[in-house]
């Protein structure tokens, strides 16, 4: 049905090719079935509420105070806010953009082959049966155990130096976020300290290339994170829409500033309070977009848990449910997340 694109270079992945397969192989479904998704119905005005953290700062009680029911709102209500006066150094973003983009511009074998990274390559979907399960973007997804380590990185010596750094930045202000809306359930804030473990926080690096039908294939699936919060950082170019209502919601980027989406476990342990909202990223026929994201997880064998009881979810942890998940989307392609653990 496509033709290959012989200008795309060759550091992209075979994105094109696979897409076309599945449109073939599923050419006998309904457009709907197969994911043709119209965007018209998308809010660009709507505002995402924008928290300056310089209040949890303050001196000031009153300050502070403001500031943490800022951000418990913003995670009740939307499940997703930017904060600026966040406390991680633009220079260090943009050294951090600099370096992902000469990591992503390596040839696609190289990327998929060469053991950079600790492996932790994927580009498309590998589980992908149908377009609409199908993500125009490749990414690495590094633990934070690996993120020191010399081997992972080959000649990228100065992607290590700003991911090291990025990494213990990104991770002190999810920790600190995290804190906030623990306290505002009257849970001491040291709550996941124990709980969240380097080996199970990652970075995830992401590159959405040019995409030729955007119409008709997403950047990213629509998706809820599987942690207990996320700080993304975004270029300017836009495509991030999350889901409000019933409505896709685009969230403007701000300059300087970064986003922060609850996961399901956070929606989890506050009894439905805090909101895990599904986001995904539309596809560009214009601009290619880089983001860098950062996942706050407990350790696998640690239990959820609840701020209060009764729960409306069964117990379980965090092994349990990153397998579900993977279970799922190897058998259906999709994410049921945290429904099948709802009592
Ligand atoms: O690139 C983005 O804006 C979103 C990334 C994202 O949702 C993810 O990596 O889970
Ligand atoms: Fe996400």
């Amino acid at each position: 049905m496509f033709k290959e694109d012989t200008t795309v270079m060759n550091s992209n992945p075979p994105l094109f090719h696979q897409y076309g397969l599945l449109l073939q192989s599923t050419a006998h479904l309904q457009p709907l079935q197969s994911g043709y998704q119209p965007t018209s119905s998308v809010l660009e005005e709507c505002q995402l509420p924008l928290v300056d953290l310089k209040g949890l700062e303050s001196g000031k009680e009153k300050e502070r105070m403001a500031c943490s029911s800022e951000i418990f709102e913003a995670s009740a209500e939307w499940g997703f806010f930017q904060v600026i006066n966040h406390g991680i150094r633009s220079e260090l973003l943009s050294r951090m953009s600099k370096e992902q983009m000469k990591l992503f511009a390596v040839p696609f074998e190289k990327k998929s082959t060469s053991g950079i990274l600790d492996n932790s390559y994927r580009w498309g979907a590998a589980t992908a049966t149908q377009p609409n399960q199908f993500s125009w973007s490749e990414a690495f997804h590094i633990p934070l155990t690996k993120v020191s380590e010399a081997d992972c990185y080959g000649n990228f010596i100065h992607l290590r130096e700003v991911m090291e750094e990025l990494a213990t930045a990104m991770s002190k202000l999810a920790r600190s976020l995290a804190g906030v809306l623990v306290e505002s359930l009257g849970h001491r804030k040291e709550v996941f300290e124990d709980m969240c473990d380097e080996s199970t926080c990652f970075l995830r690096l992401n590159h959405y290339p040019i995409c030729p039908f955007p119409g008709k294939v997403t950047g990213l699936v629509p998706h809820t994170d599987s942690d207990y919060l996320t700080i993304l950082h975004q270029d300017s170019g836009g495509g991030l829409q999350l889901m409000k209502g019933s409505q896709w919601v685009a969230v403007k980027p701000i300059p300087e500033a970064l986003v922060v989406n609850i996961g399901d476990l956070l929606q989890a342990w506050s009894n439905d309070t805090y909101k895990s909202v599904k986001h995904r990223v539309v596809a560009n026929s214009a601009r290619e977009r880089y983001s860098t994201a950062y996942f706050l997880c407990p350790s696998d064998h640690s239990g959820i848990g609840s701020c209060r009881q009764p729960s409306p979810y069964r117990h379980f942890t965090f092994g349990e449910y990153r397998k579900q998940v993977r279970d799922d989307v190897e058998k259906t392609g999709y994410k049921e997340g945290l429904s099948r653990f709802r009592l």
